[in-house]
């Protein structure tokens, strides 16, 4: 049911529940007379303020809050905070800040938009209600370091904003064209039919948003586009597009395959698990959820304790990259201890796997690919990492433009090019926004609207 005062106001807060990462972001529709006629607007919402909470697995959280003024953007403010140990705690911080920092009356959020990772079947937008609710708690344990996080922040928003609707999108639904035989594995076909065991495949709202801004940016029809897109965060994927639409990813039933992570293992022999412990099918006694996720210690430790984090020690990328450069000459004599090779290893590894997915998918996609896209946190800021991969990628004939990359920073705007080649592949960067593309779906979809409703 629609609070009528707060859909007249329309405002929408979209709230992301990465694996490491909270991200709010609170829009205002741009025509309020009429919201569903701006569909070919590639933002038909407003900004008003942007908030993130990174680094929740790794403490202290960073927090970030910043008031868009007109666009432009107000210096944020980024602070370490103590108090924020998981998704709800973080969610509870920005709710106290926007209190403080906004003259922002929550009464006026109609929609509360949040991105829920693993969606099963459900492929379109689900207002939440008690049946929606435990279809996604079911589903958690096959997404154990994200759908418990969204729905703690559901809880909380419940509690904190009754007068909102909350609504989940979901990771899952941009997937859904993948064909048959990509999707399944080769398993007994009636087994994985009664128990839904198929490739899904995640970050379905980031491919959405980007594979529409690359098409704002290059002028051609979503569907007239092939792209390899790269989303590279703490969860990372690669997703092959084919004319607009997904046709293969690297994730699978769960976020844990394809791409390493900053604490998934990424792709393994599914053997490996039984030679690591042991202990490998008990159920964890982790508790550190909000909500109560199912996962044996296997899944425990594949999920929360591999990734660079466990070659390196640290969660974060980009220390990943410094680090590797700083002990570089001595890799490179052959001299390096254990201790000063792991940032190399996490790298090298890193990129190896980048490399089985985009040659792949540009086999899969016959060499007709229109550009290959990065994005995601390390996607966005990583020169090295970019410059690595398309190097590699010369024998396909991509090209990057060293300076066009290095300053990346410097260009405004959600889409940037670094490279094209004379054959017309474009290297592009893509500044991704799940929270944008949530908060777009919202806007025009006229039943969240109405009065009626
Ligand atoms: N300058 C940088 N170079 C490389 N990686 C970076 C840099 N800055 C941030 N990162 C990486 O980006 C990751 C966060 O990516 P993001 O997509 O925002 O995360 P999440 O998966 O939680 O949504 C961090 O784990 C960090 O490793
Ligand atoms: C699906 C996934 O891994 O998401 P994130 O990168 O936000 O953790
Ligand atoms: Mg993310």
């Amino acid at each position: 049911m629609v609070n009528t005062q707060a859909s007249r106001k329309g405002l929408i807060l979209s709230v992301n529940a990465g694996s490491s990462s909270l991200k709010i972001s609170l829009y205002r529709l741009k025509s309020q007379t009429a919201p569903p006629d701006v569909s070919s607007e590639l933002e038909p919402v407003e900004l008003l303020l942007v908030s993130s909470i990174s680094n929740i697995s790794a403490p202290p959280a960073s927090f970030t809050f910043s008031l868009a003024a007109h666009g432009s953007g107000r210096e944020a403010k980024k602070e370490p905070v103590n108090s924020i140990h998981d998704h709800t705690s973080a969610f509870a911080h920005f709710l106290d800040y926007l209190k403080k920092e906004a003259s922002i009356d929550r009464s006026e959020i109609a929609h509360v938009c949040h991105r829920v990772v693993h969606g099963g079947d459900y492929f379109h937008p689900e207002v939440i209600t008690k049946e929606s609710y435990k279809h996604i708690e079911r589903l958690s344990d096959l997404a154990p370091l994200h759908n418990g996080a969204a729905l703690s922040v559901m809880k909380a928003c419940i509690d904190a904003l009754p007068n909102s609707q909350s609504i989940a999108y979901f990771d899952t639904s941009f997937h859904r064209p993948i064909p048959h035989h990509i999707a399944s594995y080769a398993i007994d076909q009636t087994i994985a039919k009664k128990r839904g065991l198929k490739k899904y495949g995640f970050h379905g709202l980031s491919y959405a948003y980007i594979l529409r801004a690359v098409s704002t940016h290059l002028k051609r029809g979503p569907n007239t586009l092939n792209l390899i897109v790269m989303h590279l965060g703490s969860g990372a994927s690669v997703c092959a597009i084919k004319e607009g639409k997904s046709m293969d990813t690297s994730m699978g039933l769960t976020p844990l395959t394809g791409l390493p992570g900053a604490t998934r293992s990424g792709g393994v022999d599914p053997s490996l698990i039984f030679h690591y412990t042991n202990l490998a099918g008990r159920m964890s006694h982790d508790r550190s959820a909000a909500v109560d996720i199912h996962v044996t210690r296997a899944e425990e430790i594949l999920n929360k304790q591999s990734g660079w984090k466990a070659i390196t020690g640290t969660t974060d990328f980009g220390e990943v990259v410094k680090n590797m450069k700083t002990n570089q000459e001595k890799v490179d004599a052959g001299t390096a201890s254990e201790d000063e090779a792991k940032w190399k290893l996490a790298y090298d590894l890193f990129v190896d796997r980048i490399y089985d997915f985009v040659g792949g998918y540009y086999l899969k996609l016959g060499g007709r690919v229109n550009a290959i896209v990065f994005s995601g946190g390390i996607g966005e800021r990583s020169v090295e990492l970019r410059q690595t991969i398309v190097a590699q990628m010369a024998c396909l004939s991509f090209k990057l433009d060293g300076e066009k990359n290095a300053s990346v920073d410097k260009e405004d705007g959600a889409v940037v090019d670094i490279g094209v080649s004379d054959d017309g592949h474009q290297v592009l960067v893509c500044r991704t926004d799940e929270q944008m593309e949530m908060a777009r779906e919202c806007s025009l979809e006229k039943k969240f609207w109405s009065d009626e409703s």
